[in-house]
């Protein structure tokens, strides 16, 4: 049998620990996995509920009135994109799911505004976009917090991602996974790795989720209720010189008897500011690790990626 992750990998408490212990914990995990599991992350759960049922509202929509926000008039990153549309880098099936993304809002006349277009909202909904505004920002104050953790365990300041992570380029996604009939092939997601600093993943607790270990073994990550999936991306990846791996991770079919569920989930990618200049942290380089990538602006890495996985157009 398949082994779970949860056998291994430790369910973290930001509270039970100090703010060091924490940082080692958080850190270790991430080093072994590139994953990490928190229980108590301090989001609101009535927050967390009203999103999921406006979450469930939206795709329960016509597809003709979802399409009038496709996200292919935004840059891929603002509004709807339509079941079948995002493949994974190199595979060759699309990925079964529709999404809808939120962005940050800036304020108008911004320069960053060039590269982070105002969000939009489903008219049919007026909950959305307060319930969203609101779970964005408890998303970018947790993510913020944990940043500081991997900065303590990196051996940095607590703030040095502070400047790096201001008026960022984050993203809060709201995935629908259909039911699947008996037939159906492949795989809810193929395998990827995400593109940002870290992602933070709430609904993990429906099964599927994948990450592939350091021996090429695919384990289940199935944490327990409400709990926090936390994973690094490939541009912490990158800062790190590869000391934190950004790990390859997956959405399988679910097994027959919850195959008729649809399955939900809300990764918050968190990035970069669009300015920001990717380059080895020196703390990550030496003799037995040299230099891997040469650096590179956050939003010249990022469009090169959405090009790959079908979001913006070649
Ligand atoms: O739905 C999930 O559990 C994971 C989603 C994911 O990996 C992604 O959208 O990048
Ligand atoms: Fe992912």
């Amino acid at each position: 049998m398949t082994q779970s992750v949860l056998d291994q990998m430790p369910l973290l408490s930001m509270t039970a620990m100090d703010k060091p212990a924490f940082a080692m914990a958080f850190g270790a995990s991430f080093q072994q996995f590139g994953f990490a599991m928190i229980g108590d992350h301090g989001m609101d759960p009535a927050l967390i509920e009203r999103g999921w049922m406006l979450t469930r509202q939206f795709f329960a929509m016509p597809d003709a009135a979802k399409s009038r926000y496709d996200a292919r008039a935004n840059g891929g990153q603002r509004g709807y994109t339509a079941f079948g549309r995002e493949i994974a880098k190199d595979a060759r099936e699309n990925d079964l799911k529709e999404f809808w993304h939120v962005g940050r809002d800036l304020p108008a006349g911004d320069p960053l505004g060039r590269t982070m277009p105002p969000n939009i909202w489903p008219d049919e909904l007026p909950g959305f976009r307060p319930i969203f505004t609101q779970l964005f920002a408890e998303f970018d104050r947790v993510g913020a917090e944990l940043l500081s953790a991997i900065a303590l365990y990196l051996g940095l300041e607590a703030g040095w991602f502070d400047g790096a992570i201001r008026n960022g380029n984050s993203i809060l996604r709201l995935l629908h996974y259909p039911p699947v009939s008996p037939q159906a092939p492949g795989i809810r997601a193929g395998a990827h790795e995400d593109i940002n600093l870290i992602t933070l993943l709430l609904g993990a607790e429906e099964g599927g989720l994948e990450l592939k270990d350091r021996d090429g073994n695919w384990l289940p990550v199935v944490p327990p209720p409400g709990a926090l999936v936390i994973n690094v991306g490939d541009m912490l990846q990158r800062l790190t010189n590869h000391v934190l791996p950004s790990t390859s991770h997956r959405v399988v079919n679910p097994p027959p008897d919850r195959r008729g569920y649809p399955r939900y989930s809300m990764p918050f990618f968190l990035h970069l500011r669009p300015d920001f200049i990717i380059d080895a942290l020196p703390q990550c380089v030496s003799e037995n690790n040299p230099r891997r990538d040469p650096p590179i602006s956050a939003n010249a890495y990022l469009t090169e990626r959405l090009m790959e996985i079908g979001l913006i157009e070649k």
